[in-house]
């Protein structure tokens, strides 16, 4: 993967000469200094982007101090000159992101109802005539996916400045002094003299929001328009939030009550799960200071087509033919290979473009995909459906080679690609016959798959073992024949079998999940179009849950008796069931009826099943079963349903999810929430299966 970040990386090691003479322009009379690095940091001095071209020098020491580190991306092309010794030619060295910034909503690559909805949230609250308290828009989504730019866009077009905060590089150090007095107002949060509390980055992000809030911004000469509409931008977050999210939770909450101008948040999604909006605004909290979450996806191929095609005939225009101009299959290589990045599309265009020896490798890239896209197109000429499939199944590798994206699949798509078990037309690419298998093993004969099933898992991000678990939990919708079903069930537990053993499953994990999906393809030989099937988060996540909290309770209800948990729920709590008055805690009655005995009368029901939406990351799962379980945090969850990370049953890795999970859930047909339910009880003794006297032992 060549990323832009880490191509940024390598050239600035390799051409720091070059990145410091600019900055002595005057010095060395060098006349083609680009300041763009230091004007990149636009708007969080106040102003808003002003074009496109280079913008004056930001007066704000936080801006000069510290470039954006999105924008610092952006400029990795000044750093490679192609003969250090020449200087810069006009704008030939100026990012073509920040060169072909969007000044229209027309020229977004941004889904026009998602424009509309940030309009109408700004038209609504950002004038303070017609609002009154402050308010909170979210904007979420994928890296590069064009939220910035609409933001600024609308902001432009409606005549708002845009205040946006960045993280000061370096704070004022704190010396304290040896006088006790000011050594006390130091930490003293109601002192004004507070500056250990003045310096921090939470400090500051909270004066600054204050300030934001209070003042207008100047008028600079020849700048017109109503300078008290405004709205303040946070992209940069200080890192205090991602350990603490409590504290910005707090400043929310202030702001709500105090502040009367809008606030706008941008919080990019990783594919692999981390979410850092999940972490910083939690549901609970967006409900409760209103917060108006807007949700971005990534830019589609026929908008990004557009930009990029924009892009390569204005630039082939300027360069007077200078510029190697990608074909059609180039640009379309492009941009399957960002992932819905526009930026990540612009540099890489730009990088393949480029013309001398730095860049030779990334032209035979394209090349190299030129030649795989006609050459395919030649030998798709056939199968019109099988064309598409088959580029795209063999170009992802080359893809990559010209800068794309790493290509992380979300688990929806990720599980899809194996479910759907999408194969080659039976007549093979071009007509031409495909070798078959011996007679003898005819019954193996399978199209030729067009997924590669071990780069689909690594690409979900998440373990091998808890991919089989979903793929478990949904299998059977796409299955016709039962004979199919029954040979699918048998490589999925031979794939749990080979990670059985925690002494081994570290190694034999990859072997597990290639068994478990490639004999999911293998066997679903009757496979039918099945059109569009929901999936389903696995219901073992469920039950784990229930366990690992009766397992507390269990703990902790009992604690006198000094048994593990399993013991409790096995041993213990049946037999005490059996008994008429074993203990008068109603509490302990309770879960004792939850846990400790089999309904007679209801078998247990299918299980509520939890759909799993197209967003939904195997991470995300894990991080809230280790939020919701507390103490009890799984470390490694496989697909056997095993629980080798639960902190009371380490002797015990092989330990099953015990009975008693589904008996509360069979019960009544659906899980019953964390605590045992009283009404679960009182069900129970309606039933007459099994009466528990509240016993007094004073009487
Ligand atoms: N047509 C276009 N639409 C959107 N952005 C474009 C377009 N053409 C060029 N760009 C540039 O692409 C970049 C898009 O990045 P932007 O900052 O908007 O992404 P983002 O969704 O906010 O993600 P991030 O959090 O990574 O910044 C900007 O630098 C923008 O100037």
């Amino acid at each position: 993967m060549m990323s832009k970040r880490s191509l940024g990386a390598k050239c600035a090691a390799n051409k720091l000469t070059r990145w410091v003479e600019p900055s002595f322009g005057d010095l060395f009379n060098s006349t083609n200094l680009s300041l763009s690095t230091v004007s990149g940091s636009i708007a969080r001095s106040g102003g808003t982007t002003r074009g496109g071209k280079s913008r004056p020098p930001s007066t704000d020491p936080n801006s000069a101090k510290c470039p954006q580190k999105r924008k610092a991306d952006s400029n990795i092309f000044k750093l490679q000159p192609s003969n250090p010794t020449e200087p810069a030619q006009g704008n030939e060295d100026e990012p073509w992101v920040d060169a072909h910034t969007p000044h229209s909503q027309a020229e977004l690559a941004v889904h026009k109802k998602k424009i509309e909805e940030v309009e109408n949230w700004m038209k609504v609250h950002v004038d303070p005539k017609t609002t009154k308290g402050g308010a909170i828009l979210l904007l979420t989504g994928p890296s590069g996916c064009g939220k910035s730019a609409t933001v600024k866009v609308l902001a432009q077009q409606l005549g708002y400045s845009v205040q946006e905060w960045a993280n000061p590089s370096s704070l004022s150090e704190y010396r304290p002094s040896t006088d006790p007095d000011a050594y006390r107002q130091t930490f003293d949060p109601d002192s004004r003299f507070n500056s250990f509390y003045g310096s921090s980055q939470t400090g500051q992000f909270q004066e600054f929001l204050l300030r934001a809030n209070k003042y207008n911004r100047l008028q600079m000469t020849g700048e017109g328009g109503a300078s008290d509409r405004k709205l303040i931008l946070v992209e940069d977050f200080p890192n205090q939030f991602y350990r603490q999210p409590g504290c910005l939770h707090d400043i929310l909450r202030r702001f709500m009550r105090t502040c009367k101008r809008p606030l706008v948040f941008i919080v990019s999604d990783s594919l692999s799960g981390d979410s850092s909006s999940r972490l910083l605004f939690p549901k609970d909290v967006q409900e409760e200071v209103g917060v108006c979450n807007i949700s971005f996806n990534p830019v589609a191929p026929t908008s990004m087509m557009k930009v990029l095609s924009r892009i390569v005939s204005l630039e082939a225009g300027k360069s007077g033919g200078k510029m190697c101009v990608p074909d059609k299959a180039a640009l379309e290589l492009l941009c399957s290979g960002s992932s819905g990045d526009v930026r990540s599309a612009i540099n890489s265009l730009q990088f393949s473009c480029l013309t001398g020896q730095s860049v030779k490798e990334g032209l035979l890239s394209v090349k190299k995909g030129k030649d795989l896209a006609t050459s395919s197109r030649r030998a798709n000429s056939r199968t019109a459906h099988g064309k598409r499939k088959w580029k795209d199944a063999e170009r992802r590798d080359e893809e990559q080679a010209i800068g794309g994206k790493d290509a992380s699949l979300f688990l929806f798509r990720a599980l899809g690609k194996i479910l759907y078990c999408k194969r080659e037309s039976p007549e093979g690419l071009g007509g031409s016959p495909r070798p078959s298998l011996p007679a003898h093993l005819s019954e193996h004969n399978r199209d030729r798959l067009l997924v590669d099933p071990e780069a689909v898992v690594e690409r979900s991000h998440m373990s091998g073992e808890f991919f089989s678990l979903y793929l478990q939990q949904n299998y059977l919708d796409f299955f016709s024949d039962v004979e199919d079903v029954a040979r699918a069930a048998e490589y999925l537990s031979d794939a749990d079998f080979l990670t059985a053993d925690w002494n081994s499953r570290s190694i034999m994990g990859e072997y597990g999940s290639s068994v478990a999906t490639r004999g999911l393809l293998h066997s679903n030989c009757g496979h039918i179009a099945v059109g569009f099937r929901p999936l389903h988060k696995p219901n073992w996540l469920l039950v784990n849950k229930k366990y690992r909290e009766n397992s507390l309770a269990a703990q902790s209800l009992f604690i006198s008796f000094c048994m593990t948990p399993v013991s409790l729920q096995t041993e213990l709590l049946p037999y005490l069931a059996q008994l008429s008055n074993p203990l008068r805690n109603p509490a302990q009655i309770a879960f004792i009826q939850d846990v400790g005995c089999l309904s007679r009368r209801k078998l247990p029901g299918r299980l509520k099943l939890e759909a799993l939406t197209d967003k939904d990351t195997g991470l995300l799962e894990l991080e809230s079963e280790e939020e919701d379980g507390g103490a009890a945090s799984s470390a490694v969850i496989p697909a056997s349903g095993n629980l080798s990370g639960d902190k009371e049953d380490q002797g015990d890795p092989f330990l099953e999810p015990p009975l008693s999970g589904s008996q509360g859930l069979g019960s009544r047909g659906e899980l019953p929430a964390s605590q045992p339910q009283p009404n679960t009880a009182t069900a129970l003794l309606e039933e007459d299966d099994l009466l528990i006297e509240e016993y007094d032992s004073d009487v």
